[in-house]
């Protein structure tokens, strides 16, 4: 079996695409800090804990095992926290890709698929993203994500490094069999913490901004079912394998295509949980561009990827079904 060390495997994102690497037959290996993920998430996956910025741990785990690719999710990912914490988030997410890619090199890896964001694009405006345009984030975060990206690239250049950057807007939803879900704590994002309050968790959801140029005043955002990033990322390290004459970094959107504003998914909540979802108008939050919606064609064309979950409902729906599961097993 081929093995792939997974950074950040024990995290959202990473726990569900875990699932999708064993079913295609991949052996994982997890390196995690377990700063913001859970040991149980990775299943029966080898787990290493600790810090992708100790370069002596990434040596005895490329020394160790017989790495063909790597998957990077490991980062901080929270866009509004990045602004409070920027040189935190430099840190964790700068040097800890510039130590896994030189470690990388030494040991003579030369594949990679990287968790980018639809952060990096910035305040672009209202129409469907495309890969192409320019790189103008509005926050620490999305800064942290396009210097990565680019230093990825550099290194392909100089170091034969291939590599794929999938730049995924915002994930939601859990595992449709209920094996895993987003298990964040302290919570920042909007799905779970409108159905928090639609369990009875927390009382009301803050709405972050209602005056902004959108259809009823609040920010879009195109969310896009975490199973189906996970399958993105076998077909991202299928097209690695497969070569064949191309760049040597591609970047491909991961999203729907669809946007959807914080009013919309709360009345979804409402209408997927059937319980009250009461709101709290709150100022902007720091750092939010106003409309993030993918053009996804490309991912469609060159990865052969499209979502099986494209509705909000159902993304929701599982995430709904995760959270009540949790809440009964606690
Ligand atoms: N959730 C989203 O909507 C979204 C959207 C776009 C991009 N992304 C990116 O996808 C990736 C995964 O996101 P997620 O939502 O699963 O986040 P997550 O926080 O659930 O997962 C990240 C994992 O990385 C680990 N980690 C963080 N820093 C580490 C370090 N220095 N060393 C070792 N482990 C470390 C955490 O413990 C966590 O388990 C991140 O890179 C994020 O920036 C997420
Ligand atoms: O209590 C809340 C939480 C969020 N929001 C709003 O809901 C929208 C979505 O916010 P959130 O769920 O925090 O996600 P984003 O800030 O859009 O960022 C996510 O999506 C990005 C891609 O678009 C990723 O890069 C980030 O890692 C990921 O955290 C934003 O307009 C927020 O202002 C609220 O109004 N109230």
């Amino acid at each position: 079996m081929t093995t792939i060390l997974v950074t950040g495997g024990a995290g959202f994102i990473g726990s569900h695409t875990l699932l999708a690497l064993k079913a295609a037959g991949y052996a994982p290996v997890v390196i995690d800090d377990l700063s913001n993920g859970h040991a149980d998430a990775v299943g029966d996956a080898r787990l290493i804990k600790g810090d992708i910025r100790d370069r002596a741990l990434l040596d005895r785990v490329f020394g160790d095992h017989d790495i063909a690719a790597v998957i990077h999710f490991a980062a901080s990912i929270e866009a509004g926290i990045s602004v409070r914490e920027p040189l935190a988030f430099y840190d964790n997410n700068v040097s800890g890709s510039l130590a896994l890619l030189s470690a990388m090199k030494d040991h003579g890896v030369g594949r990679l698929v990287f968790s980018s964001t639809a952060a990096v694009y910035g305040q672009a405006g209202n129409a469907p993203l495309r890969e192409d345009l320019p790189k103008a984030p509005v926050n620490p975060y999305g800064q942290t994500k396009w210097a990565v990206e680019c230093m990825i690239r550099d290194a392909a250049t100089a170091h034969g490094l291939k590599a794929i950057a999938l730049r995924y807007f915002n994930a939601a939803g859990a595992d449709p069999e209920g094996r895993a879900g987003e298990r964040h704590e302290p919570e920042t994002h909007l799905i779970p913490l409108v159905l928090e309050v639609a369990s009875g968790k927390r009382d009301a959801i803050r709405v972050f901004g209602t005056d902004y140029a959108t259809p009823d005043g609040t920010c879009v955002r195109d969310y896009v079912h975490v199973a189906d990033l996970a399958t993105a990322h076998v077909r991202a390290l299928q097209r690695l394998e497969a070569g064949g004459e191309r760049p040597a970094v591609e970047a491909f959107n991961l999203g729907s295509g669809s946007g959807f504003s914080v009013r919309q998914v709360i009345e979804a909540a409402r209408r997927v949980t059937g319980h009250p979802v009461p709101v709290i108008e709150e100022a902007r939050r720091a750092g939010d561009p106003p409309v993030l919606v993918a053009d996804p064609a490309l991912a469609h064309t060159l990865l052969g990827w499209t979502p099986d979950w494209p509705a909000l409902d159902d993304m929701i729906a599982h995430a709904w079904r995760f959270l009540q599961a949790q809440a009964k097993a606690a």
